[in-house]
């Protein structure tokens, strides 16, 4: 069963809410002293609230570019980002991200006090509050014997995890992850998987999950947004993941469907 839906038409029907993140015809560039390098060009999307969004494409196409400038740290040359019919135009704490190095965290803090940090910082509160806050999500990442802990003493896996716990611990409309497994070995990275789709039952957060893993976007997603190879444009929207899901044979025919529309034109690639 192909549930690959053509770029235009890709609203789901379910959507009767407006969308949370409205993507419109961005074009994003870098300009170095002497190349002017398109990152992608005129992408839409939306993302509804309590998706779990992939943008998924090969290497280059400019999918960790689309997250920072959703993250306001990059301007569009043209087009706009809306959230909550709001223009971005800089970060804020509606929007956190987890990225894959493992340097993220504070080394000088413990997980507890990185966790707490832009709690503390960004939204103001009282330690006092911070702190119970930053334990309730510490827990949820099955961290709490941790929570003392410095990062260097900490697993791969296990600094993804504060990681995850000091963007969920925002509660920010939309959690940015860029690649946030890409590091870890297959068995802590499938692991990871699980434990993200648990805590998404658990809270039903809204995020945007950046992967080039065909593999990861279907275990994850309800919705995967497919980009051309550089400069990235929309090749098509897969819809209904969630059901794609549910048995082995149409989970592998959707991933062989993802993979030739990806890559048909490009006969040497290895994913
Ligand atoms: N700081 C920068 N200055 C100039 N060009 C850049 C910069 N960052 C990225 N690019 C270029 O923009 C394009 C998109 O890069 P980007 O990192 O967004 O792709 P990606 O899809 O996330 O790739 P990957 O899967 O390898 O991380 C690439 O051609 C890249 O070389």
């Amino acid at each position: 069963m192909l549930q690959v839906t053509p770029a235009a038409i890709d609203r789901p029907a379910s959507a009767t809410k407006p969308p949370l993140l409205e993507v419109d015809k961005v074009t994003l560039r870098y300009k170095t002293p002497n190349l002017l390098v398109t990152a992608t060009e005129s992408v839409s999307f939306s993302v509804n609230e309590s998706d779990r969004f992939v943008l998924l494409g090969p290497s280059g196409c400019g999918k960790s570019t689309l997250l920072k400038a959703i993250g306001g740290y990059m301007t569009p040359s043209a087009g706009t980002i809306h959230i909550n019919g709001r223009q971005v135009k800089r970060p804020g704490p509606d929007r956190m991200m987890v990225f894959q190095e493992f340097d993220q965290l504070m080394p000088w803090k413990t997980v507890l006090e990185n966790v707490m940090f832009p709690l503390t910082v960004a939204r103001k509160l009282p330690k006092h509050e911070a702190e119970t806050i930053a334990r309730e999500y510490i827990d949820k990442v099955k961290l709490t014997r941790a929570v003392d802990s410095y990062p260097h003493t900490l697993s791969g896996g296990m600094k993804q995890r504060v990681a995850i716990a000091r963007g969920m611990a925002m509660q920010p409309d939309i959690l940015l992850m860029d690649e946030p497994f890409a590091a870890l070995d297959a068995l802590t990275r499938r692991q990871m998987q699980d434990e993200l789709l648990q805590l998404w039952e658990d809270t039903k957060f809204t995020v945007i999950f950046v992967t080039h893993s065909i593999a990861e976007a279907i275990k994850i997603s309800n919705r995967i947004l497919l980009l051309s190879p550089h400069p990235g444009r929309v090749k098509a929207e897969v819809v209904h993941v969630d059901e794609a899901r549910q048995d082995d044979g149409s989970a592998a025919a959707l991933e062989r469907d993802i993979h030739n529309l990806l890559f048909a034109s490009e006969p040497g690639h290895k994913e």
